[in-house]
Formats: structure tokens, C-alpha cells, sequence
């Protein structure tokens, strides 16, 4: 199943506590950026890569495409003030007749083809499907410093990246979110709120958002563990 892929690269990543936007922070010999990228350029199903970005980093990610001979990306999009807006500048920069959009987070660089494939299929026969894994955690609700409940954990997901849909259904969903002022920190957020259903395509633990300093860790052994496995 063919798609275009969305990709938010726009980000300040406060949370790294970088010097610098943590998708071009280096990771075992090549921006984070790269990584995630390098995954799409792969994918023979991957028709092209709209990349959302901050203007003044512009030069910078095109010097990383020559240097990586990263092709198929299409256009790049001009991040917004938070996620949601620098996905939304993306979907208006695809080209049209496109069915089957992703959104996927450049901080996410071990997303699988395998797991890109089972969620372009189950979105093109619903509509809606996104990556996630079962909570391993025991996870509590807190009142103050107090612990008021135990949640049953049986039922609960941690949501990630990629999501993929129907291009209408998040057109029209960015569309609604837009016009009531509603800000989500995923796509199927605002998909739900139209009443849409959004299936979950179980993904691996390893796709990890390289959000605060610790991910950088965890991300060398991943690489490590794969490199491994390869030889
Ligand atoms: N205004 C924004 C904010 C985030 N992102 C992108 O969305 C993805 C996930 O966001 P997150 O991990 O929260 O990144 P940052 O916003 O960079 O991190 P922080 O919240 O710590 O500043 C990243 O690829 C990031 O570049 C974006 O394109 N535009
Ligand atoms: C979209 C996302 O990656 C799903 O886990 C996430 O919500 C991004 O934003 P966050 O602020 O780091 O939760």
C-alpha cells in the first residue's frame, strides 16, 4: 500500500536540554534526523516525505539531504508553534489524490517497515490506525502526592508514531480541531473527536521518542542490539 508520510521536525526539543534541535543531534555517526529519515527512503512503499520544519533551520536539513542522499523528500512544510499546527502546514503541502497519509515523528528513529506496512493496511480498509504497545507499568492516579486508585492497566495503550490515515479523515479532522481551537499531542486525538474510529496496530518497544537525555542511551544500545543481530 503506497502513502506519504508527514514528518514534524520542528521542534526545540526543551526536554533534551540540547544546545540545539535534537533531530540534528548526532547518534552513532549520523543526525537523529537521518535515522528516521533513512527508514522511509527504504520503503519502497513510501512515495515521498513532506518534512515540517523551522525556516531558519532550512539550509541545515538541506545540506543533511545531499549528505545522506536522502531523495525522496517532496517539500518542506514551515513548522508551527506546536505540534499539531507543524503537522497541519505538512498535509497542505502534499500533493493531491494522495489516499493514504503517516505522520510520524522525527524523534522516532526505529519505526519498522514491518509495522509501517500493517498500519497502511489497516488504515486503508478504516480509515485510522496508529502504533502503539501495551502499558507494562502498574499505573496509579494521584491526588496531590496520594495515591487514589490503581487504574487497570489491561486496557490502556502507550500511543506512538507512525499514525496513518485516510488523507480526508485527518484533513477533515486538523479541519475540525482548527476551527474549535482544540489542541491534541497526536493525530488520532483529533481524529476521535470527529467520531471516527482509530484502530491500534500493536508496535515494538523499541520505537521510542527520543524525548530527554536518558533516550540517547537507550537509543546507542537499540542501534547496538540491531548491529548485532545483523551480524
Ligand atoms: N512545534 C513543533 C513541536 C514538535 N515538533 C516535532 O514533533 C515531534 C515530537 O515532538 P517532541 O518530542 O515533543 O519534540 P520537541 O517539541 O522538539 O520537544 P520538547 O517538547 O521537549 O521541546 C518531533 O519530531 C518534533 O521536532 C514539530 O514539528 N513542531
Ligand atoms: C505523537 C506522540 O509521539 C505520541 O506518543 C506524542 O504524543 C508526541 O508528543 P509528547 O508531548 O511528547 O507526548
Amino acid at each position: 500500500m503506497n502513502y506519504f508520510v508527514v514528518i514534524p521536525a520542528a521542534g526545540k526539543g526543551k526536554r533534551m536540554r540540547a544546545d540545539r534541535n535534537k533531530l540534528l543531534l548526532e547518534l552513532e555517526g549520523k543526525p537523529v534526523i537521518i535515522h528516521t529519515l533513512a527508514v522511509f527512503e527504504a520503503d519502497p512503499s513510501c512515495e515521498g516525505i513532506v518534512l515540517s520544519i523551522h525556516p531558519d533551520e532550512r539550509f541545515e536539513f538541506e545540506q543533511l539531504l545531499l549528505t545522506y542522499n536522502i531523495q525522496k523528500v517532496y517539500a518542506f512544510a514551515t513548522g508551527g508553534k506546536e505540534r499539531q499546527h507543524s503537522v497541519y502546514s505538512g498535509l497542505k503541502m502534499l500533493p493531491p489524490e494522495i489516499d493514504i497519509v503517516l505522520v510520524h515523528d522525527g524523534a522516532r528513529p526505529f519505526i519498522t517497515p514491518e509495522t509501517i506496512a500493517r498500519l497502511t493496511k489497516s488504515a486503508s480498509s478504516t480509515g485510522a490506525a496508529i502504533a502503539a504497545v501495551q502499558v507494562k507499568d502498574t499505573i496509579k492516579q494521584v491526588e496531590g502526592d496520594t495515591v487514589s486508585q490503581t487504574v487497570d492497566r489491561s486496557n490502556l495503550w502507550s500511543v506512538q508514531t507512525p499514525q496513518a490515515f485516510q488523507t480526508a479523515v485527518l484533513v477533515s479532522a486538523q479541519q475540525k480541531a482548527e476551527e474549535e481551537q482544540f489542541l491534541g499531542t497526536d493525530e488520532s486525538s483529533l481524529v476521535e473527536r470527529t467520531g471516527h474510529p482509530v484502530q491500534i496496530v500493536e508496535s515494538d518497544y523499541d520505537n521510542i521518542k527520543l524525548t530527554t537525555p536518558e533516550d540517547l542511551y537507550f537509543a546507542r544500545a537499540i542501534i547496538a542490539k540491531r548491529n548485532e543481530s545483523q551480524v
